[in-house]
């Protein structure tokens, strides 16, 4: 009988609290090598502040976080690249007035010897470097379909193009955990489902395991193995995504008080997105 197969993330009782807000409460989950694991919950559930825990902005204040065996609370943010772990934000990060190649390379800078101080003492490396790392993006722009628009400044772009150099920047780094942060954030229908299928590309090309925030239900179903939900900081379930949205204890985390107000949740594929946070949901965190 073969061992089992240990896993790529390993979260356990992570508690965070800032000033006095009590923001995750015992969050313990494991993400598996190759899995698309996806979190969801409502506004201010903490989402994001868990995605910050895991890029380390934000350190716990009790609970363990491993990646590969390795304890992550001993890494600088600035190491995390090294690991193999990328992030993206929910509010794009690109050099506008850079263009597209550019932009992505930038992401291979773990990757290069030669920083932006060595490479003025060692230009002849540092410039060596630099057509190196190029030429090692151009299997991930073409993967991502970005070489229309290689030499066009990011500010020219649409912003569903600007999400998808975004994501080949994050890949650029080679990582094994890409981490996403509402990647359909601001997005149409239409957008929302081209990114949906480059991630799903970039996913299976690439071997990476993902993990995702994501409102948009039909993203998160399309594309997740599994699904967190959080609520208040708690996590309520984890399970497949038809059945964590079709599950009761999610549909009136989603809906709060307002559960018998409402029509099925589910029934847009897209489970209550943008209930506001009231005063009872801010006043629970505390
Ligand atoms: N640095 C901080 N200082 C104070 N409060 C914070 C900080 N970071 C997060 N919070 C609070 O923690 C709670 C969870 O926020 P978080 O952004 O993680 O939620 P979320 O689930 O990602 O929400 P959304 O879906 O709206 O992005 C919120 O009440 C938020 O105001």
């Amino acid at each position: 009988m073969s061992a089992p197969v240990a896993p790529l993330l390993e979260v356990r009782d992570v508690e965070l609290r800032i000033g006095g807000l009590h923001i995750l409460r015992g969050v313990t989950f494991d993400v598996r090598e190759n899995e698309f694991f996806t979190v969801i919950g409502p506004n201010g559930a903490g989402k994001t502040s868990l995605l910050n825990v895991l890029s380390r902005i934000y350190h716990p204040t009790a609970g363990s976080v491993a990646f590969d065996g390795r304890s992550l609370l001993e890494v600088r943010r600035t190491g995390l690249a090294d690991l193999g772990i990328a992030r993206t934000f929910q509010n794009l990060a690109l050099f506008e007035h850079m263009d597209v190649m550019d932009n992505v390379v930038l992401g291979r800078q773990r990757l290069m010897r030669s920083g932006v101080l060595t490479g003025a003492v060692w230009w002849g490396r540092a410039r060596r470097e630099e057509a190196e790392a190029r030429q090692a993006c151009e299997p991930l722009i073409d993967l991502l379909g970005l070489g229309d628009f290689l030499n066009r400044p990011i500010r020219d772009l649409p912003y569903g193009i600007k999400k998808r150099i975004e994501l080949a920047r994050a890949l650029a780094v080679e990582p094994r955990l890409l981490l996403l942060d509402e990647p359909a954030a601001g997005m149409n229908d239409e957008e929302t489902e081209e990114l949906a299928d480059w991630i799903l590309t970039a996913k299976q090309e690439l071997g990476v395991t993902v993990v995702m925030i994501e409102h948009d239900m039909g993203m998160v179903t399309r594309l997740g193995d599994r699904a967190l939900v959080l609520d208040f900081g708690t996590v309520v379930t984890i399970e497949s995504p038809r059945a964590a949205i079709a599950d009761p204890r999610v549909i009136s985390a989603y809906l709060g008080d307002e559960t018998e107000e409402a029509d099925d949740p589910t029934a847009t594929g897209t489970i209550a997105v943008g209930i506001p946070l009231g005063q009872d949901r801010k006043a629970k965190h505390a």
